[in-house]
């Protein structure tokens, strides 16, 4: 049987987690596996110094990624599940959704300082909107600045002394094995992670039966009721508002059986007005909670918190 083709990107974090699922493969299948280098426009200007922001970088490197698995180059995909968009890709199947990491951010700061032992006016580096927002609401008087670049750059600005601290997903540390360089883990009472942050996606052709296996093999039912509900929540509230995002899932054991318990939070870009809400349902009911969670949350006023900072901005 001819091997296993696995798309990765070139980055150190991307590599690692492909390997990481590559492994999981060859062992649980006892297939051959075989990592396909993709190189995308993101990965092509992040290399020449001008790496695109945000949004538009993520949906670069995994729409390179899905071509490649579209056209046959490779047969699985892996990314990281927070940066897939919520909507639906043609022909592509998210088969698995493997055993999470810790999905919480931590800080790198110099001296080994935490949040609260930074003075006021520290440069803090974040390059998202949501780490910014709740860095804000903190009301530490930190002076957030923008950074980008892969983790060993962004570490690198605080080794430099350019910024005093950086804030970074734990999972990316962990899988680099530099989760020490951490100098605090931020609880989601304070910094609610990226919906699906430190959870892998697993991508195959649609109706290809190596989907089917790769399932049974390696998805995790806690981690994949957990990422739909989170998931859910940002769909519905990208749907009425354009506001930073952060949700956190997870299963615990209730009196009833398994429960899924979903914390989520929109922030007006300043971190000033926020809507925070929490429910709970059946695990088999992840989209369905996240999304009643999310209704609630444009009903209590996260549909108006991007505009109500405009309108502060301009008084
Ligand atoms: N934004 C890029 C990105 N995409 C996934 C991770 C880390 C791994 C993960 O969350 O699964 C990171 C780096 C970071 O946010 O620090």
């Amino acid at each position: 049987m001819s091997a296993v083709r696995i798309g990765t990107r070139a980055s150190a974090l991307a590599t690692t987690q492909s390997r990481l699922v590559a492994d999981r493969i060859s062992e649980t299948l006892g297939r051959e596996v075989e990592l396909v280098e993709i190189s995308t426009e993101g990965d092509r200007s992040q290399a020449a110094g001008t790496p695109l922001a945000g949004a538009a970088s993520t949906g670069v490197f995994v729409s390179a990624l899905r071509d490649a698995l579209l056209d046959g180059r490779v047969d699985v995909a892996v990314h990281s599940l927070k940066d897939l968009p919520t909507n639906a890709a043609d022909g592509i199947a998210l088969v698995a959704v493997p055993d999470r990491e810790d999905p919480r951010d931590v800080v790198v700061a110099r001296d080994g300082l935490t949040l609260g032992e930074l003075p006021a006016g520290s440069r803090v580096g974040t390059g998202s909107p949501r780490r910014a927002a709740q860095l804000h609401a903190l009301g530490l008087g930190l002076d957030v600045v923008g950074v980008r670049g892969n983790v060993d750059t962004r570490i690198g600005k605080v080794r430099s002394g350019e910024y005093d601290a950086v804030v970074l997903a734990r999972a990316g540390l962990a899988r680099l094995g530099r989760v020490d360089e951490a100098t605090e883990v931020l609880e989601p009472l304070q910094m609610l992670p990226a919906p699906g942050q430190g959870a892998l996606a697993v991508e195959c052709r649609a109706g290809d039966s190596l989907g089917d296996e790769l399932a049974a093999a390696l998805d995790d039912p806690h981690a994949r009721a957990a990422v739909t509900a989170e998931r859910a929540v940002l769909a519905t509230l990208e749907g009425g508002c354009s506001a930073p995002i952060g949700a956190l899932a997870e299963v615990v054991e209730g009196e009833d059986g398994e429960e899924l318990w979903v914390r989520a939070v929109a922030l007006s870009p300043d971190g000033a007005l926020s809507v925070r809400m929490s429910a709970t349902g059946k695990p088999a009911d992840a989209e369905g909670v996240g999304t009643r969670l999310a209704d609630e949350m444009l009903a209590d006023g996260a549909a108006g918190l991007t505009a109500a900072t405009d309108k502060r901005q301009n008084a």
